[in-house]
């Protein structure tokens, strides 16, 4: 047998027995050897990708299963005990609409993933790396409706059903991924929280993450269920536009996608901001929506973006936007020549951090889900953001 129940079924390695972690009930832990086996000693050949946190490699478990392991980098020699209590939190949080963790490998100085495979890769590198003609995938504008709709999904689900809620603080397409009927799963929640605070090579990450942050974030270290707000507005225009949020390759004025959006706004031309590639084929009105609801998303002022169970009934069409509400949204060139300082508070008043009263949201009590909110109770799932946006202003 490869892997056990961490508790204590089964005879995972011997750190596990560890009596503090005991509570620790619900992670699947592989062998480092049936890891090993899986990916065929880690063989280049089985490598799909390369993040922040480290290498990811395709693997068949022994149970059949084919899996995304996530092998983390060095700086992430979390405690066995630290490392398993994020974990467990983690794996609590399923939805639909989130990358299901199978378990984990913690061995000696390893640290790994084991996460279900998505067959259809991210969308940064399917619809913003050329769409059909480079993926094969058909990107037509129904099934762009359900990627957006299925995201605010996921993400209303962090952050208003979870409890403590969760902030992802780093949508982006490289972390939607597409499975065989190309629904999307959001990846990577929770997944800073497992980096120690004075990680340095969180800059990398930051770095493709410019276009996606929201100012306040960036400049002011202000993080908030308003900063994922603010970058799924950014996700869904790439989405309906099929451009990623910055694009060097075009003429200066139109590099940056929510000042053309912004622009074209203003000018009640909006619909030349959707994919010539859909060749007309798709519902401008809707499209139009989705667009505004960017910009809505995108609003400077945090307090003027909706929630995301807002935003899931804007998309559906289940509410109306109201247009007078669109202002120019905040612009991270605006503060280009702004020189960033540590260190940042991680959140509002109405956001605050609170990781010891998580519960699982399988046991969240219905009440809740009816709109109430906890607002003392959010998770960030970021890393140290004093880190991300001290290495923010070296990157600007
Ligand atoms: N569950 C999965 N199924 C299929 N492919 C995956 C899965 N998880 C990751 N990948 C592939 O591995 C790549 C790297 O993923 P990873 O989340 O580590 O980094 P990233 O999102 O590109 O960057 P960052 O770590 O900065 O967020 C993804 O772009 C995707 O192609």
């Amino acid at each position: 047998m490869g892997c056990s129940w961490f508790s204590r079924r089964g005879g995972g390695p011997s750190e596990v027995d560890d009596g503090g972690i005991a509570s620790i009930q619900n992670v699947k832990i592989y062998k480092y050897k049936e890891i090993r086996q899986a990916t065929d000693d880690f063989n280049p050949h089985n490598k799909i990708g390369e993040g922040g946190f480290g290498s990811v490699y395709k693997g068949h478990l022994k149970d059949g299963k084919i899996a995304a392991i996530k092998v983390l980098s060095a700086e992430s020699r979390q405690g066995v005990k630290e490392f398993l209590t994020e974990i467990n939190v983690i794996s609590e949080i399923q939805h639909e609409n989130l990358v299901k963790l199978y378990g984990c490998c913690v061995e000696g100085n390893h640290r790994i993933l084991i996460y279900n495979y998505l067959e259809n890769n991210s969308l940064d590198k399917t619809l913003l790396a050329g769409g059909y003609t480079r993926s094969g995938i058909q990107f037509d504008w129904r099934t762009r409706a359900k990627i957006c709709i299925g995201v605010a999904k996921g993400l209303a689900f962090l952050h208003e059903e979870v409890r403590p809620h969760i902030i992802h603080r780093d949508i982006k397409a490289s972390n939607i991924l597409l499975d065989r009927d190309l629904s999307p799963k959001i990846s990577d929640f929770g997944l800073a929280r497992l980096m120690p605070p004075n990680m340095t090579h969180v800059s990398t990450r930051v770095a493709g993450t410019i276009g996606y942050l929201a100012p306040e974030y960036a400049v002011r270290g202000q993080l908030t269920r308003k900063a994922d707000i603010y970058s799924f507005g950014v996700l869904l225009m790439e989405i309906v536009s099929a451009r990623s949020n910055k694009n060097t390759r075009l003429p200066t004025e139109y590099q940056y996608l929510l000042e053309r959006a912004w622009e074209l706004y203003e000018r009640n031309e909006l619909v030349d901001l959707v994919d010539a590639g859909l060749n007309g084929v798709f519902d401008a009105e809707e499209a139009c929506r989705y667009l505004k609801i960017g910009l809505l998303c995108t609003q400077d002022s945090p307090k003027l973006r909706p929630t995301m169970s807002t935003v899931v009934k804007l998309l559906t069409g289940e509410k109306d936007i109201d247009t007078r509400k669109i202002t120019r949204p905040g612009l991270i060139s605006d503060f280009m020549d702004l020189k960033v300082r540590g260190p940042v508070v991680e959140t509002k008043p109405d956001d605050e951090v609170n990781r010891n009263n998580y519960t699982n949201p399988s046991s969240y009590n219905a009440s809740s889900s009816s709109g109430t909110r906890d607002n003392s109770n959010v998770y960030s799932s970021g890393a140290s953001s004093a880190a991300a946006v001290s290495s923010f202003s070296s990157t600007i």
